[in-house]
């Protein structure tokens, strides 16, 4: 099949009414960078939600024409709540196709509260000393402050999993807390008012929680990356003509029926004089399915129907749904 790119579909905001993207939030996640960057704030509507799955749901009931998801990290490797869903073992999401890919460079901080005067210290301040079985490894931040105030550090699973050396190298006894996203992590780290709290999230998410900056680049490695799958509804048309024996009565409800028994559902029906005898019509249907992308056979199985029950008929083609299958 030939899927719509992005850029395709970010031109084409003026035939596309719904101009909704899904997207793992709350806002400031590494998912909402990456959805900014292919559908621009400015045409599109980016809506947040709590699940990697929820992104699926409602591109699938087409709640959202498109929705972006992390699928692969260059650090940590796929992204396993993605991949879940894209195996679509309960048969969930058949109609979801990709569309498009996005790359985002991640670096992540050590957000949360400086620690309790008088031990508040600017950037001068010595912290704790890697040991020497763990020397300090390329791409891993230096905290800018002491961290002994830390107890506990939220975060998705993803971010530990790209930061584990800064993690084991400062924060060895810390608790770790997996949360949805690293906004959401950013979001709890704030609510503890008691500043034992940490997130490990983008600079943006801790600016938008009030959080302060403990340390910077905290990722393993300088170059880590995160690549994100956009996703659409399959949506395609098909036209057809035909013409019914015209005295057969029900013979044009025998056609039509045909569809429904497909379960093809139909967008648009005309019908012209067919100039073979007055009064006796050549019809249009035009119904949502593709004869190029047919895995249920629902598409060939009608051309086969109108065969027995049309006089004649004709397939007039099959292409892409520029209103995103709505
Ligand atoms: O937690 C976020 O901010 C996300 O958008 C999720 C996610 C991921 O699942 O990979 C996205 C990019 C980063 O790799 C870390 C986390």
């Amino acid at each position: 099949m030939t899927a719509p790119s992005t850029q395709q579909a970010a031109g084409e905001g003026g035939a596309n009414t719904d101009t909704t993207v899904a997207f793992l939030g709350p806002f400031n996640s590494y998912s909402h960078q990456a959805t900014k960057i292919a559908f621009p704030e400015a045409k599109w509507q980016l809506e947040p939600t709590t699940t990697i799955k929820e992104v699926f749901d409602r591109v699938q009931s087409q709640r959202a024409p498109y929705g972006v998801v992390p699928f692969e990290n260059s650090t940590h490797g796929t992204v396993t709540f993605t991949l879940d869903n894209l195996a679509d073992r309960a048969g969930e999401y058949a109609d979801l196709v990709v569309c498009d890919e996005v790359y985002l460079d991640v670096h992540h901080f050590l957000l949360g509260r400086l620690p309790p005067s008088p031990t508040t210290t600017t950037t001068t301040t010595t912290p704790p000393q890697p040991t020497p079985s763990e020397p300090p490894q390329t791409g891993t931040g230096t905290p800018l402050t002491t961290l002994t105030h830390i107890r506990r550090i939220y975060s998705h699973p993803q971010a530990f999993g790209q930061t584990s050396s800064f993690v084991r190298r400062w924060l060895p006894a810390a608790e770790t807390v997996e949360v949805s996203s690293t906004s959401r992590a950013a979001e709890l780290a704030a609510a503890d008012g008691s500043g034992a709290s940490a997130a490990i999230a983008s600079e943006m998410a801790g600016r938008a929680v009030g959080l302060q900056v403990l340390a910077r680049c905290v990722e393993d490695r300088e170059d880590n990356m995160t690549r994100f799958l956009v996703l659409r509804r399959r949506a395609y048309k098909s036209l057809v003509s035909f013409t019914v024996p015209h005295r057969r009565p029900g013979a044009l409800a025998d056609a039509l029926a045909c569809f429904g028994a497909r379960r093809l559902n139909l967008t648009s029906i005309s019908s012209v004089p067919s100039l073979v005898g007055p009064f006796q019509y050549l019809f249009f249907v035009e119904f949502e399915g593709s004869r190029f992308d047919d895995p249920e056979g629902r598409v060939s199985g009608v051309f086969g129907d109108l065969e027995r029950v049309a006089e004649r008929w004709r397939w007039l083609g099959s292409w892409r749904n520029r209103r995103g299958g709505r």
